[in-house]
């Protein structure tokens, strides 16, 4: 492959980042690739470790001269940082984003950018329950579905760069409304992680009360919910803050359909609950034939980083 951007900057480098550059190396995509975050701690570390090939000790600087910029930040700081970098991007630079909710991103960082900078918020749909700038590795989004969300005025020309770049990172890309998408992952991913925060807490309350037996002796799905449980505290705030209205639809109903299947047990209503699994059954039934199950091969989630 050959290089798409010349210069790439990544603002926030953890897992999303990091991934990101270690693809990109793979790939040879990018000139050079400047790097910048928050805390000297993370900086340092990137240094050591060899992440991006210059890391810089402020946004401003890292951004400077870059064709293609990267908010790989919590969502709840992504115009926070958009502010702070808006008067140092280049004319004709594109500006994209990795962060999981696009309408809030959208309202908070479209403001701040300058005329002559493409915004195209993004979404890659990989991630681990790990974070920092030592989590990530080169096949994170290989074979993965990236969502590109152009907004009014969107160049045409720099989403379709932008696309083949994800491409290259190894993703399936698509387009998608910023409120749909909003919508769809609060289905397929928000509930889901607060679904599995409420049920390791519930365990670990009555796993005090029961020795710890609810966590010894807990497997199959109940260590599933544990491992999305340990994702970052500071990420899934800011998603649940920033997706408050799709969220809450997809909880309302959640909890309707939890009621009617508590309802079926307290009245001993077989048949209601012998539907419903096999209505839940042919879905998955109904996805595996149809061939959609487009999971990439688990590589050991922590991954190995690539040189
Ligand atoms: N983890 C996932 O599974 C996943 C998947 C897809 C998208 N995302 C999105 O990607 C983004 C990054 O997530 P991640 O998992 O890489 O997080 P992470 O915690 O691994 O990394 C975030 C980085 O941002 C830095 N940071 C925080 N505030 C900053 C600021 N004000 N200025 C500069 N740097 C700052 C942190 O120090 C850290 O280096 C989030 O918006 C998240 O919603 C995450
Ligand atoms: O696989 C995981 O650990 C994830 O939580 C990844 C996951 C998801 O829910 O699918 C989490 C948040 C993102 O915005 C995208 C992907």
């Amino acid at each position: 492959m050959s290089v798409i951007y010349n210069r790439v900057a990544l603002i926030g480098l953890g897992l999303i980042a990091s991934s990101m550059f270690w693809a990109m190396k793979r790939g040879g995509l990018a000139g050079e690739v400047t790097g910048y975050a928050r805390s000297a701690e993370t900086r340092d570390t990137a240094r050591r470790i060899g992440l991006c090939d210059r890391v810089c000790d402020s946004a401003e600087e890292a951004v400077k001269d870059a064709d293609l910029v990267v908010l790989c930040v919590p969502v709840g700081v992504m115009g926070a940082v958009a502010e702070q970098i808006a008067s140092s991007l280049k004319s004709g630079a594109t500006v994209t984003d990795v962060g999981s909710v696009k309408r809030d991103v959208i309202n908070n960082v479209a403001p701040h950018l300058p005329e002559g900078v493409h915004f195209i918020p993004g979404h890659p749909l990989a991630g681990t329950e790990h974070s920092g700038p030592e989590s990530g590795f080169a096949q994170l989004f290989d074979g993965r579905w990236c969502l590109l969300v152009p907004v009014d005025g969107s160049d045409p020309a720099a989403t379709a760069k932008l696309r083949s770049f994800w491409e290259a990172l190894g993703s399936n890309v698509s387009e998608m409304e910023a409120d749909h998408h909003d919508l769809v992952v609060a289905v397929t991913s928000h509930a889901p992680h607060l679904i599995a925060y409420t049920m390791v807490g519930v365990a670990d309350d009555l796993g005090r009360v029961t020795d710890s037996e609810v966590i010894k002796y807990s497997a199959g799905g109940f260590r599933d919910f544990t491992r999305i449980a340990a994702s970052d505290p500071t990420m899934w705030r800011d998603v649940f803050l920033s997706n408050k209205d799709a969220t809450l639809e997809i909880l309302g109903r959640f909890t309707e359909e939890l009621f009617a299947l508590q309802r079926a047990i307290r009245t001993g209503d077989g048949d209601h609950l012998h539907s419903y699994f096999t209505r839940t059954r042919a879905i998955r039934r109904g996805i595996i034939e149809a061939g959609q199950d487009t999971d990439a091969p688990d590589f050991g989630r922590a991954g190995p980083r690539q040189p």
